[in-house]
């Protein structure tokens, strides 16, 4: 399912993980897998609970090595026909800085929602970036949120807004490939109707980026996705 054009930002080719269960026996989290993700898309990924969706995710960002298969990125700055990254080929930092991961839980560290957001800034991968408080403004104006919620206590936070303090983080850093692993599933629904309304628009903005979206939710999200990709059993199969 996997062929480069023009607009392949990310693909993965004929991967498979396997690893060793308690009992010594080899177990397969990843069968077969192979997919394109396109820029200016949003992908979506059903599939029942523990089929693989998340080591999938995992695998993509570089956080669970594969047993065979390949895994490559779009360079950055370069001619379009130039030779894609393998994921072995450049250092997890440098990947991670184009490939993100948004998990289900975010993990704030103490101090104000703007501590928080100035965070990466810190890490030397995002030291050539810097921190746009009007962005964020404009984003929390958007999220029905005044200028005010940078000085709140990250402790005070709801769940959902410290989702959104999570995604925020996440997004100012533009990375090209987005990894969602259901970031709406403990919010209520008006939170999770405002965060799933920012990804969107975020990946429409700039013909870039792509986002692959793990979701359960096939009334809200699935609607809006370009491509609808289902995990069954560690094996991939393209919907549409
Ligand atoms: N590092 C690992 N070592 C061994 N088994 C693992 C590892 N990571 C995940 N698994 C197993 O792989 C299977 C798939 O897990 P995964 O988290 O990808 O499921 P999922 O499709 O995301 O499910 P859910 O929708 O419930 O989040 C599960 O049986 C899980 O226990």
């Amino acid at each position: 399912m996997s062929t480069d054009n023009d607009d392949t930002i990310l693909a993965f080719e004929h991967v498979k993980v396997l690893t060793h269960g308690s009992d010594g026996q080899k177990k397969r989290l990843i069968q077969q897998a192979s997919g394109t993700l396109l820029a200016g898309q949003l992908t979506v990924l059903t599939g029942t609970s523990g089929s693989g969706k998340s080591v999938l995710l995992r695998v993509l960002t570089g956080l669970l090595p594969i047993s065979a298969g390949t895994v490559r990125l779009r360079p950055t700055h370069e001619p379009p026909h130039a030779r894609f990254w393998g994921i072995q080929d450049i250092s997890p930092t440098k990947w991670r800085a184009q490939v993100a991961l948004l998990a289900q839980h975010p993990q704030l560290i103490e101090g104000s929602v703007l501590d928080n957001l100035q965070l990466p800034f810190q890490l030397r991968a995002h030291q050539h970036l810097c921190f746009d408080s009007d962005w964020h403004t404009a984003q929390l104006a958007y999220l029905g949120r005044g200028g005010d919620f940078l000085h709140k206590d990250a402790y005070h936070l709801s769940g959902g807004e410290r989702q959104l303090v999570n995604t925020l983080r996440l997004l100012q850093l533009e990375p090209r490939v987005l990894l969602l692993d259901e970031p709406t599933a403990a919010l209520d629904v008006d939170t999770a109707a405002q965060l799933v309304a920012l990804l969107a628009d975020w990946v429409q903005k700039s013909k870039q980026r792509t986002v692959l979206w793990v979701t359960h939710d096939t009334q809200d999200i699935l609607p809006l996705a370009d491509q609808h990709w289902h995990m069954q059993a560690g094996v991939l199969t393209k919907i549409r």
